[in-house]
């Protein structure tokens, strides 16, 4: 049997003993992970799905069935794959971000870390799998996404429109971000002459503006100060209070002990996505 059907299998079987999505997708891409780094076949592996299905029921209990899960799913790549110039860059990749969590996304450089966020962004179709996403996003590329000649209160218009903000309310929430970040937009020259790490600030701004319900964060704190870099991490860490969904991509330490998880892309084999820790 296929290891794509096996799995799809399986969460028909965990979902017909009542296990929630959450849990459902949990073990799912757990036993994804397991097949990919070990190469074994599903069934020599697992067993039946239903076997294993009725293995996993059983080992989390009987509340197990029908317990809501901790936190809903928001948004969710699965099994993504994406090549360039016939290269896999992804290769099943399987992700999923639940409200009120903080993620970090890590792995080598080349591995495939911005490549997963704009398709979990929309911007970029995979080849294979699916992307589901319930709500708004906003995204901060890791390059650019600013617009050299237009300030940053041009900015929070141009950006906050499309997202129901009228012009006022987006000026006022754009600074008012800013100044969470410790950065004074109102009085910032355009966008061309802020130093590397203001512009990250902008770029971050911008992302967050209409309150979407996930963050998208390709390594937002390149170039901040200490100072700003923790002023960051509460600014997110009040988004997730808040119940919203963040990812971010970045290679810094202090990440790790930051974020509420850890997804590490492998650069290896089956470029596997493993979720290492959980706030849960
Ligand atoms: N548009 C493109 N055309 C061809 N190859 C691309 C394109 N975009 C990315 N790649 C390649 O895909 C691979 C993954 O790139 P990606 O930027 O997603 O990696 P990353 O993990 O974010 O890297 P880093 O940590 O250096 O930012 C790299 O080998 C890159 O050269």
């Amino acid at each position: 049997m296929r290891r794509d059907t096996w799995l799809d299998e399986l969460a028909v079987e965990l979902a017909a003993r009542g296990i929630g999505p959450g849990e459902t997708a949990a073990v799912v891409v757990e036993a994804d992970v397991h097949l990919r780094e070990t190469g074994t076949g599903a069934l020599v592996a697992f067993g039946s799905p239903a076997a294993y299905a009725a293995a996993v029921a059983d080992a989390l209990g009987p509340e197990a069935a029908h317990r809501p899960a901790a936190r809903q799913a928001r948004a969710r790549a699965s099994r993504v794959s994406k090549r360039y110039r016939g290269t896999d860059v992804l290769d099943g990749v399987s992700v999923e971000l639940r409200d009120g969590e903080a993620v970090l996304l890590m792995g080598p450089n080349g591995c495939g870390k911005s490549t997963l966020l704009r398709i979990l962004a929309g911007l970029l179709r995979p080849d294979g799998g699916a992307v589901d996403v319930d709500g708004t996003i906003g995204y901060a590329p890791q390059d650019g996404g600013v617009i050299g000649d237009l300030l940053p209160d041009e900015h929070f218009v141009l950006f906050g429109r499309p997202r129901g903000l009228a012009r006022d309310a987006a000026i006022q929430q754009g600074r008012r971000l800013a100044d969470q970040l410790g950065w004074d937009a109102a009085s910032a020259p355009a966008a061309g002459a802020l130093s590397g790490g203001t512009r990250q600030k902008l770029n971050v701004v911008l992302a967050a503006l209409g309150e979407p319900d996930v963050l998208l964060l390709d390594e937002p704190y390149q170039g901040m100060d200490r100072d700003s870099v923790q002023r960051f991490w509460e600014l997110l860490w009040a988004w997730r209070d808040g119940g919203r969904a963040a990812l971010v991509v970045s290679h810094a330490h202090d990440a790790i002990e930051r974020a509420d998880a850890v997804i590490e892309l492998s650069a290896s084999r089956a470029r596997a996505a493993a979720r290492t820790r959980s706030a849960a």
